[in-house]
């Protein structure tokens, strides 16, 4: 056994070696005319494990670490395209997954309740590469920004976070305010007792956000006079239930500046004050997301988008290579690839039904969807 695994870490360090070899990935010194001598990254160590394997590397000093990613390549031919490379300047890791990622994955609510149990917020990712479900607590992650181009899977994310929230939070623990912005979604929570409205125009959003400004006001106010310092630790007359504000599609609400200002309030001191924003976008402005929201989005999703620039822009390298339905980029703590639970429309409204209170009507969100322009989404901030 003992041997068996020594033939494999010595096999993986020839591998690494004929990548580093194949992507000149290493500093060459001449001897003379004839001779030259090639130094590689020296290779630490080689941890075998069931879903894994990863090998840590330093590079010699001299070679430029920007040829790592140039020619990364030379490591997917060696190792497969299942594989992962951490690290910066000197030190880094290459992960190479046994197990490839699901391709679907369906939303499973008792698989799912365990896994966010330990949060306060629990929002509920999807498996990644390992197969093991990845979740965080919005206390701690607060605000979350998710993009893609149409299709790609952002909506039924929504769907599945928001219903997850509902199942696992009571009204009295979670206030959620939703602005539909395409008039296609969240049709579907509005008579959730936890939500509180579902708008869709900009005027009723701005009335939405105005009302949270002023709970954004007062509990910065008693947590000033009962110096404390999250709403989580005032006395429990006061205690305040989380407020959530979920806006899809909110770079059509770009030109309204009080509305910005607002979200941009929200997200730079909603964390201790127990108020937290989730944002989805199709194409990713980088005007729109100015450097306050942008900064203070801890927790970026990106699903399939246009290209290299828009990756950038939501920090979600390579989501533009992204080929399938419900799998994105997270950049979070740090960068994983999720493939996220799929939850549809029908099976969300059996799970939210128990959850359903006579409202009256809400008629901006039952009109006819908005179909979105290119006018609408595009580049064209002032
Ligand atoms: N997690 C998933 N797993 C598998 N397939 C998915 C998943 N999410 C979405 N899909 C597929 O992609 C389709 C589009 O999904 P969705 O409506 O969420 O995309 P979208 O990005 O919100 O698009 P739009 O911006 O047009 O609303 C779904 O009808 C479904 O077929």
């Amino acid at each position: 056994m003992k041997l068996k695994e020594t033939w494999a870490k010595l096999q993986t360090r020839k591998k690494l070696i004929d990548a580093f070899k194949s992507g000149e990935i290493h500093l060459t010194y001449k001897i003379d005319k004839d001779n030259k001598r090639l130094i590689f990254p020296k290779i630490h160590s080689v941890d075998l494990e069931k879903e894994s394997t990863t090998i840590t590397f330093t590079l010699p000093n001299g070679l430029n670490p920007d040829l790592l990613k140039k020619n990364f390549f030379a490591f997917q031919q060696h190792f497969g395209k299942n594989i992962e490379l951490d690290g910066e300047i000197k030190k880094y890791s290459l992960t190479v997954y046994h197990t490839s990622m699901p391709s679907e994955l369906r939303y499973n609510f008792e698989q799912i309740k365990p896994v966010i149990a330990p949060f306060s917020l629990g929002i509920i990712c999807g498996k990644d590469r390992n197969g093991q479900y990845v979740a965080f607590d919005l206390l701690q992650q607060p605000h979350i920004l998710i993009a893609g181009e149409t299709g790609s899977g952002k909506s039924t994310q929504l769907r599945s976070i928001l219903t997850t929230l509902i199942k696992t939070k009571k009204p009295n623990e979670l206030e959620l305010y939703l602005g539909d912005c395409k008039k296609s979604e969240f049709h579907l929570f509005r008579k959730v007792e936890h939500v509180q409205c579902v708008h869709s125009s900009a005027r009723d959003i701005q009335r939405m956000l105005l009302h949270i400004k002023k709970e954004l006001d007062e509990r910065s106010d008693l947590t000033e006079m009962f110096e404390v310092s999250h709403v989580d630790d005032l006395p429990a007359e006061h205690r305040k239930p989380y407020l959530v504000v979920c806006i899809d599609e909110f770079v059509m609400l770009r030109k309204d500046e009080l509305i910005m200002d607002i979200l941009t309030e929200i997200v730079a001191i909603g964390r201790t004050l127990g108020v937290y924003a989730i944002l989805s976008m199709q194409r990713p402005n980088a005007k729109v997301l100015d450097t306050t929201i942008r900064a203070n989005l801890t927790v970026s999703m990106g699903f399939k988008l246009r290209d290299a620039m828009e990756s950038k822009i939501v920090n979600t390298p390579d989501a533009h290579k992204i080929e399938t339905s419900g799998r994105f980029v997270m950049n979070s703590d740090k960068l994983y690839e999720i493939q996220a639970p799929y939850l549809t429309m029908e099976k969300a409204k059996k799970f939210l039904n128990p959850f359903m209170v006579a409202k009256g009507s809400a008629k901006d969100v039952t009109d006819k969807p908005k179909e979105l322009t290119e006018k609408d989404v595009f580049n064209d901030v002032n």
